[in-house]
């Protein structure tokens, strides 16, 4: 049973790698390690049938191999660099020593029972670590590291059980209810853990669906509607605690001629090093977003129009900073206006109780000032141009 749910979850995961792009690592990995325990599985429900070398040390191998596989598979999902498998060749060759000794040699099940036990345990707390380590953890990780956990403990009570009863661990085929409980969680755990990272692959995809759908992929700057939604939150938050927020709205200049000179090629290689000097020069909290062709914006939560200004004199000097990679001389038209929701914060806002499509108009109108006054300058909204 527990070797044919094996076999069937590599299928799905060996199907999964085909699918899924190849930024998802690791489920061939995984469809390895569960082909693996599914053969291992199926050894040793032979024990009895087949000689000990085969049911026991073979079997007992190909299981600390998979393992190794998935935890190398885990490894790749979470974008971890591989170490050299020679140490875990090391490791393999020393296990299989040490079960060929108690199999052939000197047979005691009690400390082969130990030695895969303790792998066990060092695999489940090692995979959950790895899992939990990750900063900000979704819904999947959770599950997943349940589930190892669950290995943990289940790996505990069979050391403890075995070192409280080591007579029961030479009756591994005589029906029992703990024995028949062994292998009903075994059997669920296996198929369990695959479950568990095919899960975390698809949260993963998820997230990649995600972060392209806010992030224009030329510049990785969000989107016109991912800013929004951020902007939404931003508002709610700066109204709570009567803050400012300030706009910077920008547009290159000329940048018809650039393309019409360097190509569509030339010019989206001037929009991604624009791009580059906004991250270089934002804040982690500020939102920067493409609204259109040459025209971005950034949002600066909790800042007022002094801020927001420095902050455009600093990429207006970068941008008129000769840069010796490459990319011609180009230059930006900025417009600086901030925003703020309540009467306490007025105290700092130029045009205070207005619409965001206000503020935005008004940025905007800024922006068409720099272009009309020459371009290559910064304007800043000092009148409104619509009173509420
Ligand atoms: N390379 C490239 N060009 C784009 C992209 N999106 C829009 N454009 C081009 O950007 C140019 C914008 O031209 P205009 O709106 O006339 O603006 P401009 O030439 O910068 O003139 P001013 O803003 O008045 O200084 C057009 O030629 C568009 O085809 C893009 O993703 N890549």
């Amino acid at each position: 049973m527990s070797a044919i749910s094996c076999l069937l979850m590599a299928i799905v995961l060996f199907g999964s790698s085909k699918v899924y792009p190849r930024s998802i690592e690791g489920l061939k990995h995984w469809g390895w390690g569960a082909l693996g325990f599914g053969v291992a599985n199926l050894l040793f429900s032979l024990r009895g049938l087949v000689p000990d070398w085969l049911s026991i040390i073979v079997a007992n191998m190909i299981g600390v191999a998979s393992f190794i596989v998935w935890w190398r598979g885990m490894r790749l999902l979470r974008g971890l660099a591989l170490s050299s498998m020679r140490l875990w060749y090391m490791a393999l060759a020393a296990v299989l020593l040490f079960l060929a000794y108690f199999t052939l040699v000197q047979p005691n099940i009690v400390p082969r029972r130990f030695l895969i036990s303790g792998i066990g345990f060092a695999f489940y707390s090692g995979m959950a670590w790895l899992v939990w380590r990750r900063g900000q953890r979704l819904q999947g990780d959770y599950v997943f590291i349940s589930l190892m956990v669950f290995g943990c403990l289940f790996t505990l009570i069979r050391v403890v059980a075995t070192m409280a009863n080591p007579a029961s661990a030479a009756t591994l085929l005589t029906p029992s209810s703990s024995q028949t409980a062994y292998v009903i969680a075994y059997n669920i755990m296996s198929l369990m853990n695959c479950i568990g990272f095919f899960l975390l692959a698809t949260n993963k995809l998820q997230s990649e669906l995600q972060q392209m759908a806010d992030h224009d992929s030329l510049t990785g700057a969000m989107t016109r509607r991912s800013l929004m939604d951020k902007l939404a939150i931003e508002v709610a938050i700066a109204q709570r605690k009567s803050q400012t927020i300030a706009l910077i709205a920008m547009d290159l200049d000329y940048f018809k001629q650039i393309n019409d000179t360097l190509g569509h090629d030339g010019g989206d290689r001037v929009l991604c090093h624009f791009s580059a000097v906004v991250f270089k020069n934002k804040r982690p909290q500020d939102l920067f977003s493409r609204m259109g062709g040459e025209e971005f914006v950034l949002v600066l939560p909790d800042t007022d129009l002094h801020g927001a200004q420095r902050l455009a004199q600093r990429l207006h000097a970068a941008l008129n900073t000769a840069h010796n990679d490459g990319i011609p001389a180009y230059t930006s038209s900025f417009g600086v206006g901030t925003w703020s929701g309540t009467p306490v914060a007025a105290v700092n806002s130029q045009f205070p109780l207005d619409t965001i499509e206000d503020w935005f108009k008004r940025v905007d109108d800024a922006v068409y000032r720099a272009k009309a006054a020459g371009r290559n300058r910064i304007e800043l909204v000092t009148e409104p141009s619509i009173s509420v």
